[in-house]
């Protein structure tokens, strides 16, 4: 039988800093509480047969919140053999409140206080030895974050579990409860070992539900106890709950008296001096609002995008110059390459309109045929120069945007062209060193091996198009989650729940529902996850709807695709969609808090803030790693099966009654266009009814990278996804489909988190339903009243979208009369 240790403590006292440190595990750490929310286990570095278990944070033994709850739950079910309880030193009062109620569980406890790098700094002082004799258990001093002390710590705990002597509660209440205590363990505890016994009299006494539940003590014992309790209560004119805490407070003040000294009594700590200026009434939100945007502007738009083009164009591209050398230059050289082309084909096109007979020339000049030769195209161009010389027009395509302009060129122009088109096409190669890309690799490879057209097929279009352009987002998305952990890190998240709290709460939302949302634009899961911290179930119900209206990681990259193909790469197309989720979240919370299912008042915020401090290297690169890994994970696995599933269902199908490879022209009879053909009407009204929209809207439930996965295979072709994508969407259409993906249900990943958090099947439906129907709902206004103002407006279209928005505008401004009525629980 091995040996467990329990890691338990106040919320943000370090407990998971230390978990990490004893099982090299990497678990999320942030600088504010309630990071931690699911219990997580590891094996003691050098001790494969101890098993510590990493707690979310407790205040006390009495649950309100969920995480709350699986913390109590792990300690009084699972019992592990020793509980190491983690106290953050610079806030000593608070956590041995705890720590009060830990040693009289009955398993043995060894206090550990933590963060003595900051107390020291502080010039504060501990007696340990002291505190020790008062709290009857051993006291250790560590740092989790700096390493010391902490091995000291798991041997003590070791120890201690190995002793197995559970804890003789030093404290003892006043004279009627303990009174009542001994009453009721005689009464109905007796059967239950006696180091337990304390612990639930205890709870008992304070008429703790799910303890009396628990138990299933009978009703005449109920009776006979409440005797007692009442007598107590009569005595103390008090309730039996506070009675218990005042003690509790009573004694821990004595304590702290005796063990502890303060350098600097009173006094602005430099935290409260920059929360003066970070949380003020008119500061706090234009703070919030240029924080997010640096965030943004140097994730998406300067050093991200820069890291991500290089990504998509090189890497998974053609192929990239080594260290950037030589790419300035080449660039250049292919631009004039390229504008050589356009005028010979622009030249050529002339010809053929003059009635010349340019067949030989096409030849020459076709860079796929046998008969392509710089020299004789530059030889037959000057020939014909002799006969039709005239200025003539040809057509270059910018490679961004793919937009196309007309242009004129003179006789000179198109002898300088021929020149340049004799010299050949200019090799990245002579301009520095030049690394191919992936897919070139990959073909090269493919080609020496004399692979089958199809498996090829499958390799290049599906696998390596779908997966690279998901991958290719992946520097964009570090770049991201570095910024957001240091963020976290530092302590700035809690400040900005805080400075939500006073805006949503006009909106009848809890400041506690803004955190799920941040931690929403890295991954939903875990920001659905974070909402086991509010307590009020309605409102945590309805921060698991609405969080991943928000943005995620992975629907980044299709916000970006959207945008560069048919919003000229506008930057705000990536902000428009943050105030669009925001706006989904506020609207639907005023809209939701008005039911009858959802009505209450918030419960008031009790998040405390902690102190700021400067984030570790560590610790920021761990958590940009674990979100970056689980994204690339998923490009592995999940988008790898999607794409190898969409290529097939696109590359195959049946044309002319027999079934077979299909070429790229023909994906209109593939496997996937009928099943897309089979339920894009639904879409007709949004904008985008066509088979492929519907069918990457389709995949992307299973993850939301599959968009662009499949977008990539179903819009790839002659003239490149993007000329492709522009041509096929109009502009409000476009913009109907991202609104559609944006607040669509989320992944399937996500759905089970929602399905696991609401814990309730009605629940989980409603939530799915809510979010699809809200996204089509504000779809289908946005593209019929843009058909409308385009001048295509259809009638039904139009009427339905007048319908809709009324109908929001009511359920907005409906009178709010619930929430004098209703009462809910919240935590003093
Ligand atoms: N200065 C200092 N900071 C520490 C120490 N230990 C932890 N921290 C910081 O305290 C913060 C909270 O650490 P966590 O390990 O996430 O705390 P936790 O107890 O797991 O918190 P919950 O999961 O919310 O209950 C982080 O910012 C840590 O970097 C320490 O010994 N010294
Ligand atoms: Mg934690």
């Amino acid at each position: 039988m091995g040996i467990k240790i329990a890691l338990a403590g106040n919320p943000n006292a370090g407990k998971t800093t230390l978990f990490n440190a004893l099982t090299g595990s990497n678990q999320f750490v942030g600088n504010w509480p309630g990071v931690t929310v699911e219990k997580k286990e590891g094996k003691l570095k050098g001790h494969s047969d101890v098993t510590i278990t990493d707690l979310p944070g407790i205040y006390s033994l009495s649950p309100y919140t969920l995480e709350e709850v699986v913390a109590r739950n792990y300690l009084i079910q699972e019992r592990p053999d020793a509980i190491l309880n983690i106290i953050d030193g610079t806030n000593l009062e608070r956590n041995l409140y705890l720590t009060t109620q830990l040693v009289e569980l009955g398993i043995p406890v060894v206090a550990a206080i933590n963060m003595m790098d900051v107390v020291r700094k502080n010039g504060d002082k501990i007696n340990t030895e002291e505190l020790a004799k008062e709290l009857g258990c051993q006291v250790v001093e560590i740092s989790a974050l700096k390493g010391t002390g902490i091995k000291e710590a798991a041997e003590a705990a070791i120890q201690a579990a190995k002793q197995g002597t559970p804890m003789i509660p030093q404290h003892q209440f006043g004279g009627c409860v303990e009174h009542a205590i001994a009453h009721i363990e005689e009464a109905v505890l007796h059967n239950i070992p006696e180091e337990q016994q304390r612990w639930y009299a205890i709870k008992i006494f304070e008429r703790d539900e799910k303890v009396l539940e628990a138990l299933s003590i009978s009703k005449s014992d109920i009776e006979h106890i409440e005797q007692d309790i009442a007598a107590a209560e009569k005595e103390m004119d008090d309730d039996a709950e506070s009675m218990i805490t005042n003690e509790r407070y009573v004694y821990i003040a004595n304590v702290i008296k005796h063990c502890y000294k303060k350098k600097n009594k009173g006094g602005m700590t430099t935290s409260d001096k920059i929360d003066r200026v970070v949380t003020n009434r008119w500061l706090g939100l234009p703070i919030f609002a240029v924080v997010m945007f640096l965030v943004y502007y140097i994730s998406m738009v300067t050093v991200g995008s820069a890291a991500t083009d290089w990504a998509n164009d090189g890497l998974f591209g053609d192929g990239w110059h080594l260290l950037g050398i030589g790419s300035g230059a080449y660039e250049e050289a292919a631009e004039e390459y390229g504008d050589t082309n356009a005028i010979i084909d622009g030249y050529v096109a002339y010809l053929g309109e003059q009635g010349a007979d340019t067949a030989a020339l096409e030849g020459y000049i076709d860079p796929e045929a046998d008969t392509f030769d710089g020299e004789a195209a530059k030889h037959a161009i000057l020939e014909f120069e002799k006969q039709y010389s005239a200025d003539f027009s040809y057509d270059v395509e910018d490679e961004e945007t793919l937009e196309v302009t007309t242009k004129t060129a003179t006789m000179g122009d198109l002898t300088t062209a021929a020149d340049a088109f004799a010299g050949g096409e200019p090799d990245p190669a002579e301009y520095g060193v030049w690394v191919p890309g992936i897919p070139v690799l990959i073909e090269q490879g493919l080609d020496a091996l004399n692979c089958a057209d199809w498996l090829k097929g499958l390799i290049l279009d599906g696998l390596v198009a779908g997966v690279g352009a998901v991958l290719g987002f992946v520097p964009q998305m570090l770049v991201l989650f570095i910024l957001l952990a240091i963020l976290e890190a530092c302590g700035y998240m809690a400040r900005i729940a805080f400075v939500m709290d006073r805006i949503f709460r006009k909106f009848g939302l809890s400041g506690k529902s803004f955190i799920p949302i941040l931690i929403g634009t890295g991954c939903g899961i875990p920001g659905i996850m974070a909402s086991r911290t509010i307590e009020n179930e309605r409102d945590r119900r309805m921060t698991i709807m609405t969080t991943t209206f928000i943005p995620c990681g992975a629907k980044q990259p299709f916000i970006a695709m959207m945008a560069g193909a048919i919003f000229g790469g506008s930057a705000w197309i990536a902000t428009g969609a943050y105030f669009l989720g925001m706006a989904a979240i506020v609207i639907s919370g005023i809209i939701l808090k008005k039911t009858k299912m959802f009505a209450g008042d918030p419960a008031p915020f009790v998040m405390e803030l902690p102190p700021y401090h400067m984030p570790t290297v560590g610790n920021v690169l761990r958590s940009m790693w674990e979100r970056g890994w689980s994204f690339i994970k998923k490009a592995g696995t999940i988008i790898t099966l999607s794409t190898i599933f969409v290529w097939f269902t696109s590359f195959f199908g049946w044309v002319d009654g027999s079934f077979g490879m299909l070429t790229e022209d023909q994906m209109s009879c593939s496997i996937l266009a009928y099943i897309g053909k089979g339920i894009c009407w639904l879409f007709a009204p949004l904008g985008w009814g066509n088979w492929q929209a519907t069918v990457a809207a389709v995949t992307g439930l299973v993850a939301k990278e599959n968009i662009v996965a499949t977008m990539g295979i179903l819009y790839g072709g002659d003239n490149g996804v993007y000329a492709n994508l522009a041509a096929a969407f109009t502009g409000v259409a476009g913009m109907s489909f991202l609104i559609f993906n944006l607040l669509c249900a989320p992944c399937f990943a996500a759905m089970g988190a929602i399905k696991r958090e609401m814990n309730n099947a009605k629940w989980f439906w409603f939530a799915v339903g809510y979010e699809c129907g809200f996204a089509y709902a504000v779809s289908l206004v946005v593209y019929q009243l843009g058909a409308l103002f385009s001048g295509n407006a259809n009638i039904l279209g139009t009427i339905a979208a007048f319908a809709l928005v009324a109908f929001m505008i009511y359920m907005l401004v409906r009178p709010y009369k619930e929430s004098n009525t209703l009462r809910t629980k919240v935590r003093v």
